[in-house]
């Protein structure tokens, strides 16, 4: 078992990994959140509720109504579609309604079972419902196990762009077990991969070169390679959000690495199937590798190092093969809604070398706008 503190000034909470933490004992884990529900006069006394998708609703009720009854408790469940089409005002609203009706008071904790999408509407409720009540991730996704479960992003998408309406809402814990990923399928492993080879490229080459000879295990769901890539990546994420909570000394920027291009074309590709978010970040940090390499700040061989990491991984690594057909203007052009703009500059993700990410302040939008459009048209 590993257990990640999150340190943050008066809001700290752990990250507990553990095989079985949530198939085997959820419920006795996460006892001390439950007190609420208990208490007389708690939401719908003794009953929890639970942010589900329909996947994740039909995989793992089962499991979560017997652990939640061996400690006298009951799910109560709120279920989504399926998908990005989740995060958006009108399924917030039917969330918040929801919650209401059940009288939640803020010292109780809503549980997000799933994978990013649920995580990050979910908290979103939670920040704005009552001005802040309590949630704790359960994490289904290795997306969700390895990024969005920590650190309390939470948001919904509005049609100007993704991750647009939101808040910044730690949860009051994260309960990861590997084991619920037995039944993710490989497409949505691999896209929670490439935030793997995220924290490997912006800041540990050592991490870069291991998951160079143990990527295929982690993809596998080999038990140890995949408890230690989760766990390294919570840590870096961990000591990162610690240093800089809330986005505003460019630390946590880093965490972006491909995101400013991986948003252009999820918002390009409608927010779809089509082009999942992980896989967005993946194509999104091949071009910020190349774009570096143009800029003469890594070199080319460092800059193919990082696609063809990404590429051997199953992830989209040549935007050409997208079959986006607009402009890089067209793309260019949905940066400029990025929550990282300041006055008229976008700050842009670069590399030096592989585990250097740095935030550059001198890219122009029209030469983000070139650049993509010779990479569009590159075969
Ligand atoms: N808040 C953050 O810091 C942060 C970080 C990264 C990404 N995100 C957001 O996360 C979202 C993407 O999350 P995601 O990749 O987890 O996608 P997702 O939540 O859409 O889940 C992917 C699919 O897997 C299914 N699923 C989930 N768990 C399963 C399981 N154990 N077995 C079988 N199927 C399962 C879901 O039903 C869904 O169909 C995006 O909206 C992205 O913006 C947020
Ligand atoms: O936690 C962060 O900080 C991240 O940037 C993690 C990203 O993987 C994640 O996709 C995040 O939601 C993007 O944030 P945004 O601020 O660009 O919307
Ligand atoms: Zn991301």
């Amino acid at each position: 078992m590993d257990v990640v503190p999150v340190s943050l000034a008066g809001r700290s909470y752990d990250v507990t990994i553990k095989r079985g933490c949530v198939l085997d004992d959820f419920a006795h884990g996460a006892s001390e959140y439950f007190e609420s529900y208990r208490a007389k006069g708690a939401v719908k006394a003794r009953k929890v509720p639970v942010v589900a998708d329909t996947n994740t609703h039909l995989i793992f009720k089962a499991a979560l109504e017997q652990s939640l009854a061996s400690e006298g408790l009951a799910p109560d469940w709120f279920v989504v579609e399926p998908g990005e089409g989740a995060k958006s005002w009108a399924v917030l609203e039917q969330l918040t309604d929801w919650l209401l009706e059940l009288g939640i008071t803020r010292s109780d904790h809503v549980i997000a079972l799933g994978g990013g999408v649920v995580g990050d509407l979910t908290g979103f409720a939670c920040a704005v419902l009552k001005r802040g009540c309590e949630f704790i991730q359960i994490p289904t996704t290795l997306l969700a196990q390895v990024d969005s479960s920590v650190g309390g992003k939470t948001a919904i998408n509005t049609r100007a762009g993704k991750n647009l309406i939101g808040a910044f809402h730690q949860p009051a814990a994260v309960f990861i077990d590997p084991m619920v990923l037995d039944t993710l399928p490989d497409r949505e492993m691999r896209a929670g991969y490439a935030e793997v080879i995220k924290y490997a490229l912006l800041g540990d080459a050592v991490f870069f070169d291991w998951l160079s000879d143990n990527g295929t295990k982690v993809l596998a769901r080999e038990p140890d390679a995949l408890a230690h890539a989760i766990a390294t990546s919570i840590r870096a994420k961990a000591a990162i959000v610690a240093e800089d909570e809330r986005e505003t000394t460019g630390v946590r920027a880093l965490l972006n690495l491909g995101h400013t291009f991986g948003h252009a074309l999820e918002a390009e590709t409608g927010f779809s199937d089509r082009l999942l978010h992980g896989e967005a970040v993946a194509t999104g940090m091949v071009l910020a590798a190349q774009y570096s390499a143009r800029r003469g700040d890594i070199s080319q061989e460092d800059a193919k190092r990082a696609s063809t990491a990404i590429g051997d991984a199953g992830l989209p690594a040549n935007v050409a093969s997208l079959g986006i057909t607009c402009s890089g203007s067209a793309l260019a052009d949905h940066m400029r809604h990025d929550k990282k703009m300041e006055g008229g500059t976008l700050p842009f993700l670069l590399l030096k070398g592989i585990g250097q990410a740095y935030l550059a302040r001198d890219v122009e939008l029209a030469d983000i706008a070139e650049f993509l459009g010779e990479q569009l048209g590159a075969q």
